[in-house]
């Protein structure tokens, strides 16, 4: 019988040192961009990757050993070309632990931009908004997270450690870069969109379902802000690999920890509000793209 952590340890060898940089050099041998900036794109904000101009597209299923996305509003392709004029390349589409893959597997992408030579990542979600504050379709800066399926015993980085890609133990202190925070703060002020704009500590949860009201509960005793199904995971493997990070989540419904509310949360709807509120994101990570180009060293 396959246990739980024998498949986890079954993924990690799988995506060995080796296996990543076959990847990496099979994208390499077949585009000339070599982008710095690598973007995740959550549920519904797919819209950000059609931004993106001479392009060299990859869909998930023409990669060697790369997973394929399944649900709905992750068009599943790998896109490299020009943000305003600046090299990045981007996921269309991200692998979730409820698909059925295991973390070290919805997280290999992350090691992979790193091979192919990217410094700075921007990962984006779709997540429910659990601070009382939250509207939906406002956003919320990732300040930070609390690792709650880490907690569980499941992590990315479980099995294994290639030293070459990173320690066995990295801290987390700084998962999210303070200065891009205050960076992207700014920028917000600027579009005159700090009304809307938030920092707060978000969770990933293993889902597919969404929250019972008691879950809700513990999680803002905790000081959780915002929950989804993603983003920490990556987060945590893109610091091994020492990858800057800086993450924002795009609050697409409420979770109102509340017997009597009755507005339940729904995929179709997160989908909806995420391309709803394409122009302002677009505008938000455009911005930031452009002073993480100034900054490079
Ligand atoms: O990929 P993200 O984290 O944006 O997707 C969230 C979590 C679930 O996949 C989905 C729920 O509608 O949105
Ligand atoms: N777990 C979780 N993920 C989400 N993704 C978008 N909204 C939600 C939510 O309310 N809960």
């Amino acid at each position: 019988m396959t246990t739980f952590n024998d498949s986890t340890k079954t993924f990690a060898r799988m995506y060995t040192y080796d296996t990543l940089q076959d990847i990496a050099n099979y994208l390499l041998e077949r585009t000339k961009l070599r982008p710095k900036i690598a973007i995740i794109c959550g549920t519904g904000l797919g819209c950000l990757a059609e931004k993106l101009t001479d392009t060299d597209v990859f869909d998930y299923e023409t990669i060697p050993n790369f997973p394929v996305s399944t649900v709905e509003g992750h068009a599943g392709r790998l896109i490299f070309g020009y943000l305003k004029g600046i090299q990045v390349m981007c996921m269309q589409g991200r692998f979730h632990y409820y698909e059925g893959y295991p973390l070290a597997k919805c997280s290999m992408p992350v090691r992979v931009m790193k091979l192919v030579g990217c410094s700075h990542l921007i990962a984006t979600n779709a997540a429910g908004g659990l601070n009382p504050k939250f509207k939906v379709g406002d956003i919320m800066l990732m300040k930070d997270h609390i690792n709650m399926m880490g907690f569980a015993g499941n992590s990315s980085l479980q099995g294994p450690n290639d030293e070459r890609f990173g320690p066995r133990f990295p801290v987390m202190t700084e998962a999210y870069d303070p200065r891009l925070l205050d960076v992207a703060k700014k920028i917000g002020r600027d579009l005159g969109i700090e009304n809307e704009l938030h920092e707060g500590v978000y969770t990933c949860l293993g889902g597919p379902n969404f929250e019972t009201v008691a879950e809700m509960k513990m999680m803002r005793l905790i000081g959780v802000d915002a929950i989804g199904m993603s983003t920490v995971h990556e987060i945590i493997t893109a610091r091994h690999c020492g990858l800057t990070c800086f993450a924002f989540s795009l609050i697409t419904n409420l979770c109102v920890p509340d017997y009597s509310y009755k507005d339940d949360a729904n995929h179709n709807e997160i989908v909806e509000i995420g391309r709803g509120k394409e122009p302002v994101l677009v505008e938000l990570v455009q911005r930031l793209v452009k002073n993480i180009h100034a900054n490079l060293k």
